[in-house]
């Protein structure tokens, strides 16, 4: 069972249960990419090697968005999807460091005498560009330096996926154009988000696609408008759909937020309040606006076909 301790700098004395962080993976491990993953994967392993436990140490919020970016407000894995992930992936303990305005002004000097001594770590994992302390001063070889033989530093080398670094940014900036596809890819599966089904304006049902409206509850980045074929997950099992990312603009809404709908197919349980959990595999079209809701019902039956054929072949793909 992985455990998740909440720190806040300057650490307090050790306790007396002896050290949670054998070996330690540092950084934000937004999305737990394929290049996280390895990251990840060196570390747990190294843990299992020295039979120690394997630690991530993560910062919440996202350091950037203290920084004032507000996009980094999204998260692709917000902390519950992050643990859940951090956790299928063998992780003993995550260590999630309050990232304060204060936070930001602790040297890397600190941070190794202040956080990671006390951890009691044997092990640091860092990626080759992993950067900490007061204005990033801190690089790899400086935390090899500070760590003065008392812990072992292990650098992880760039994970290249066709030609490109793959990182949290790229993954972002796949899904901001609908390419969930590429999202997928470097992510090592689909992009998701979860969310709670609930009432839209019954309109679905009276043009012949009823439809479940998930409200994604947490900060989540949301791909493109768009339509797109998904796998929903409800009551533990999958369901193949298709959905509109939007805003209506048939109907004249005067939405500011996009809204997510999702008519899955052959299937019609009441599925009100419950947690859903969305899988994005492939974008079809755009959203726009119809001319007559006629027009609008004949393509929504287009993108079912679409959708339909699309994961009735992934599915037999992935059957072979
Ligand atoms: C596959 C699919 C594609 C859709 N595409 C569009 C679109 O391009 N433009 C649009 O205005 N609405 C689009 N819609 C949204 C429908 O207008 C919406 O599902 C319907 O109004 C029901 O809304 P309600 O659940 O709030 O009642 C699409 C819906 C689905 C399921
Ligand atoms: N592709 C990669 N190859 C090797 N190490 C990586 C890779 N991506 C990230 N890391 C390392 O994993 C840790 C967490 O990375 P972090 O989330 O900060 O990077 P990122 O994915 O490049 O994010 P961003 O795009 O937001 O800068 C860091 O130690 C970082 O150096």
């Amino acid at each position: 069972m992985m455990r998740t301790l909440q720190l806040t700098f300057p650490l307090p004395s050790p306790g007396g249960e002896g050290p949670p962080c054998g070996v330690l993976a540092i950084g934000d491990f937004d999305g737990v990419h394929l290049g996280h993953q390895e990251v990840i994967g060196r570390a747990v392993e190294r843990g299992r090697e020295l039979a120690l436990p394997a630690a991530i140490m993560t910062f919440h919020p996202h350091p950037r968005q203290v920084l004032g970016m507000d996009k980094y407000t999204r998260l692709l894995t917000p902390l519950p999807a992050k643990e859940k992930r951090l956790r299928e992936l063998g992780v003993d303990t995550l260590c999630v460091v309050d990232f304060s305005k204060s936070f930001m002004c602790v040297t890397p000097e600190q941070f190794v005498e202040e956080m990671l001594i006390p951890l009691g770590v044997n092990t640091v994992f860092v990626g080759f560009d992993f950067t900490f302390g007061h204005r990033g001063a801190g690089t790899p070889d400086t935390l090899c330096e500070l760590a003065a033989g008392r812990f072992a530093v292990e650098v992880v080398r760039p994970f290249h996926m066709d030609g490109q670094k793959v990182s949290s940014t790229l993954v972002r900036e796949a899904l901001l154009a609908g390419r969930v596809r590429q999202a997928a890819h470097l992510l090592g599966r689909p992009y998701h988000v979860t969310g709670t089904v609930v009432h839209g304006d019954g309109r679905g049902h009276s043009i012949g696609f009823p439809t479940a409206n998930v409200e994604v509850r947490e900060p989540y980045v949301v791909p493109a408008n768009g339509v797109y074929a998904v796998q929903v997950e409800v009551r533990g099992q999958k369901k193949a759909g298709v959905m509109n990312l939007g805003v209506k603009p048939t109907f004249g809404s005067d939405l500011q937020e996009p809204v997510l709908e999702a008519h899955l197919f052959d299937f019609d349980d009441s599925v009100y309040g419950e947690e859903v959990r969305v899988e994005f595999i492939e974008y079809i079209r755009a959203e726009r606006r119809f001319e007559s809701v006629g027009e609008l019902i004949e393509q929504i039956g287009r993108d079912a076909r679409e959708a339909r054929n699309l994961l009735t072949e992934e599915n037999s793909a992935e059957m072979l």
